[in-house]
């Protein structure tokens, strides 16, 4: 297992900060780090022993700055396991984050809506999640410094947050819509009758993510809020061809309400912990 407590220490005296929260940019929404100030990159292929990210519209580096007047380190691009990582290695930049002592994160994804009440485009916040890739990153002997064997997992994301988050666009006249995300393993989209029957289960959105990283950071007490961009309608309901072109196309399009909401949420964040 990587020595996180060394990368994480010897990351922060070279960059000198220390941020305080994490963000994970999903397909074709790392533009966001383009609003961060006084940046610096660290690419992964820099870290001895850290994966390397494979996928379009995920660059592969880190990006320390300041976002929303928080200092922040973000990922541009994040580790799938349909890449040929090991389910370990798909979160540990979970891990690196805890030992950086951050213990604020957010997460952000692509995702095909199953609700039929999402269209593309939308933004919906992950309530709670389906572990359908039945890849659990917690497999193995458990680190007791990170957290328990047998984490509950009633509330993967910060309720208090998200409601918070949820308030503040009300405010503004904007719904904060909520739901379950289900992870498939991919890299291969769903068939129609996958996604009826991912209906049937409860949920909301699919995608290739997330479910591992909720895991990872639940487990280590991290305070989580989790955005998904609704890219498409999924396999099946609006029968058109699904392509990860168009999903990266349309988390570009939305970037403005994306930007937006993001940084609402880190407003919340900072009345939060100033209370
Ligand atoms: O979840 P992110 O990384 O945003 O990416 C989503 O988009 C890709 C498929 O188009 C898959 O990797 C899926 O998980
Ligand atoms: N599995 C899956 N991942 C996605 N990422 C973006 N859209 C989709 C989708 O429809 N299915």
């Amino acid at each position: 297992m990587l020595n996180y407590f060394q990368i994480a220490s010897s990351m922060i005296r070279d960059i000198g900060m220390k941020p305080k929260i994490a963000l994970i940019l999903g397909s074709g929404l790392g533009y966001l780090t383009c609003e961060f100030q006084n940046s610096t990159a660290v690419y992964y292929s820099q870290i001895p022993g850290f994966p390397a990210s494979t996928v379009q519209g995920h660059s592969g580096r880190f990006i320390f700055g300041n976002f929303h007047g928080i200092p922040s380190v973000a990922m541009e691009g994040r580790f799938h396991f349909y890449e040929g990582h090991e389910i370990r290695d798909v979160v540990s930049p979970i891990y690196l984050f805890k030992e950086m002592g951050i213990e604020r994160l957010l997460i952000t994804n692509a995702s095909g809506g199953i609700n039929k009440t999402y269209s593309p485009g939308e933004i919906v916040a992950i309530r709670d999640i389906i572990n359908l890739g039945f890849r659990n990153p917690l497999r193995g002997p458990n680190e007791e410094k990170f957290g328990v064997r047998f984490p509950d997992m009633s509330s993967v994301v910060d309720l208090e947050w998200l409601a918070r988050l949820r308030e503040r666009l009300c405010r503004d006249g904007h719904e904060l819509k909520e739901g379950t995300y289900i992870w498939t393993l991919g890299p291969s989209y769903e068939s129609p009758s996958e996604i009826k029957s991912f209906e049937f289960l409860g949920a909301d959105m699919v995608g290739m993510s997330t479910v591992p990283e909720l895991i990872a950071a639940n487990h280590c007490r991290m305070k989580t809020l989790a955005l998904s961009c609704v890219t498409n309608m999924a396999s099946g309901i609006l029968k058109e061809k699904l392509s990860h072109d168009d999903v990266v196309r349309t988390a570009n399009r939305i970037r403005h309400r994306f930007s937006d909401i993001v940084g609402k949420a880190l407003e919340v964040l900072k009345e939060i912990d100033d209370e």
